[in-house]
């Protein structure tokens, strides 16, 4: 799509999934990567912990860009009360893997927008992704490709993740770590850019 803007956007993401489905609206930007420590945020609330942490990496480019329109994101993974970040190795891809098959859990994306004048907004979307009951073999198998590394929860839904996942609610695209839809549509409200 082609949408149009006066303004001048910054992506506060070192995400290359990220970067790619941003660029898909066609309009400049540049990228600056926050420099943040995730682990300061506290909050019990899944949804508003993913909220904050994205609030701080777009909180954290804004303060030094000022009169830029800057985007931050994050994702988690959600299983009952758990977070299941990024794997540190293997065993720990391995853990997460095996305590998602067989079962359902959610995937957040939170993401913040600081306009040129320093409106916040932020929004988490949520989509369910339901794993097979796949054997260990496979996730051994899976975790060896090194796939699972740098990603929420340790698989990714984009690349060889796919033989791990039955089927999923809601937008595909929020799993990847950007939820192109529903950020789209706010940017139009907003007027920051035009269809
Ligand atoms: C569940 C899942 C996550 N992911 C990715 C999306 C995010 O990039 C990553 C979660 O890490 P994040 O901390 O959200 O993002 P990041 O560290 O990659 O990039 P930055 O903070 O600079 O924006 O997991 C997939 O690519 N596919 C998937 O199926």
């Amino acid at each position: 799509m082609n949408f149009t803007t006066e303004k001048s956007f910054i992506l506060a993401s070192a995400s290359p999934r990220r970067k790619e489905l941003f660029k898909r609206l066609n309009v400049p930007f540049k990228i600056l990567v926050a420099t943040v420590e995730e682990t300061s945020i506290k909050d019990d609330n899944p949804a508003q912990y993913v909220k904050k942490v994205a609030l701080l990496k777009a909180t954290d480019v804004a303060k030094r860009n000022p009169g830029h329109v800057v985007i931050g994101a994050d994702t988690i993974v959600v299983k009952g009360q758990e977070l299941l970040h990024k794997p540190k190795d293997a065993n720990e891809a391995i853990k997460h893997l095996k305590q998602l098959r067989g079962n359902v859990h959610e995937v957040m994306t939170a993401v913040a927008i600081i306009d040129d004048v320093g409106n916040k907004i932020a929004f988490v979307e949520k989509t369910e992704v339901y794993f097979k009951q796949v054997p260990d073999t496979l996730i051994e198998a899976y975790v060896a490709t090194g796939d699972c590394y740098d990603k929420a929860g340790g698989y990714g839904i984009q690349t060889d993740g796919v033989f791990l996942v039955e089927g999923i609610k809601g937008d595909y695209l929020n799993v990847v770590g950007l939820p192109l839809a529903r950020l789209t549509e706010l940017l139009v409200e907003t007027k920051l850019i035009s269809i």
